[in-house]
């Protein structure tokens, strides 16, 4: 670390609770909020079945809603008992879980629902929490998600990547960033253009639990074994959202119907044809990409599912690989995000922007909360 790099850097721990709802993720990054100087500690603290099926219940619904305040009681505590852990970290980047999303007013007025107060938080920990990062973006106009990609960027930058290339993040939705790190900074024209690809495990592990009591396909075995329904896939691809130039973001749920679809198809079958939606979408997603792509880094659970990391390498003919060939870690890769979104707040820089979210005007969201 340089002398300049010692002054200007913070030491920030992010969180994520992503909408898998398996448990809470921490990382810290060691950032001026621009460049990536290093990588701490992570930790990860799994919900209990108890608190998960409280969370659950609590899916689509908004502040005020019954049910919401239990989950968001769970939310904080066992971030704070994560972040705990994390003594060193100077700031708290707290994402929270988010609940509902409706950034273009389809339910009711534009809004999305983090649940999760860290000006709690920061009084619990002692230490200032940056929060609610996604509500003015929403507010302005924005999609309010995904908000990953301009740490895409610096994730880039640090990899010493030279030509474009695509971030893939397979949670419950998928989400990709293209990235060009020939740009001097993510604000910068043409540096990121980013947008949620569709469902990717979300789907799969409703079904899995529906028909076979299991979390997840685990490594994607059972949709290995079974055959893709063609008209179940093709009916999916031609939602009008996958046409519909990005930015764009989704609910968990959006594409609940799918698994109505895929009802009267054996196990195996059903999850081949979700995994291929799944693939399917990403690929799709790709053709809205400014100029091709060298390669596809793939972060979140979906990148140890080999059966959909296949089927997305056969559809798009790129070198598609884990974060983990670039020296990154694809199990926190959200989580140190809200820790250098976290920095980018305190130090007054823009968090998402026209190619991001859609957002009119590069913005920085996001509450500070300090301990007093
Ligand atoms: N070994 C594995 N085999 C198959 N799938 C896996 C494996 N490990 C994780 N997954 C899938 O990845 C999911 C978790 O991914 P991740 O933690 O990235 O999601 P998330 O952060 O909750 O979601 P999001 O990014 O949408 O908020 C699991 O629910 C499961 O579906
Ligand atoms: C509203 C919301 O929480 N969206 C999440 C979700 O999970 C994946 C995808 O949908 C992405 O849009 C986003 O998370 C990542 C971390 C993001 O904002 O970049």
């Amino acid at each position: 670390m340089t002398e300049r790099d010692r002054t200007a850097a913070l030491r920030a721990v992010g969180t994520m609770s992503g909408t898998s709802l398996d448990g809470v993720d921490a990382a810290e990054v060691v950032t001026d909020g621009e460049r990536i100087i290093a990588f701490g500690p992570t930790a990860y603290r799994p919900y209990s079945t108890g608190e998960r099926e409280v969370l659950r219940a609590a899916l689509g619904c908004w502040p005020g809603e019954p049910g919401v305040d239990a989950a968001a009681a769970i939310v904080e505590r066992a971030h704070a008992e994560l972040l705990a852990r994390f003594g060193a970290a100077e700031l708290i980047g707290f994402h929270g879980q988010t609940l509902a999303h409706d950034p273009r007013g389809r339910t009711g007025p534009r809004r999305t629902h983090q649940a999760g107060n860290g000006a709690h938080l920061a009084r619990a920990l002692g230490r200032p929490v940056v929060w609610d990062f996604r509500s003015s973006d929403v507010e302005m106009g924005g999609e309010g998600a995904p908000l990953a990609p301009f740490f895409h960027f610096a994730c880039a930058k640090w990899a010493g990547l030279t030509a474009p290339v695509a971030f893939l993040n397979l949670g419950g939705v998928g989400n990709v960033t293209w990235v060009d790190p020939r740009r001097p900074g993510p604000e910068a024209a043409g540096a990121v253009l980013a947008f949620d690809t569709g469902p990717a495990n979300a789907p799969i592990n409703d079904l899995m639990m529906r028909r076979l009591g299991r979390e997840r396909d685990e490594d994607g075995a059972l949709a290995a074994s079974g055959r893709i329904d063609a008209p179940v896939l093709n009916r999916f691809l031609s939602n009008p959202y996958f046409r519909r130039m990005p930015p764009k973001s989704l609910d968990r749920n959006d594409f609940h119907d799918l698994l109505r679809r895929v009802e009267g198809l054996s196990d195996a079958d059903a999850a081949a044809t979700l995994t291929a939606c799944a693939a399917a979408s990403v690929t799709a997603g790709f053709e809205h990409f400014p100029e091709p792509a060298q390669a596809v880094y793939v972060t979140g659970g979906g990148r140890l599912n080999a059966t959909m990391m296949g089927e997305i390498a056969q559809r798009c003919a790129l070198p598609v690989a884990p974060v983990e060939d670039l020296g990154l870690d694809g199990d926190m890769l959200e989580a140190q995000a809200f820790a250098y979104l976290a920095v980018r707040v305190t130090r007054g820089l823009p968090t998402s922007g026209p190619t991001t979210t859609g957002v009119p005007a590069l913005i920085g969201g996001g509450q500070i909360s300090t301990p007093h």
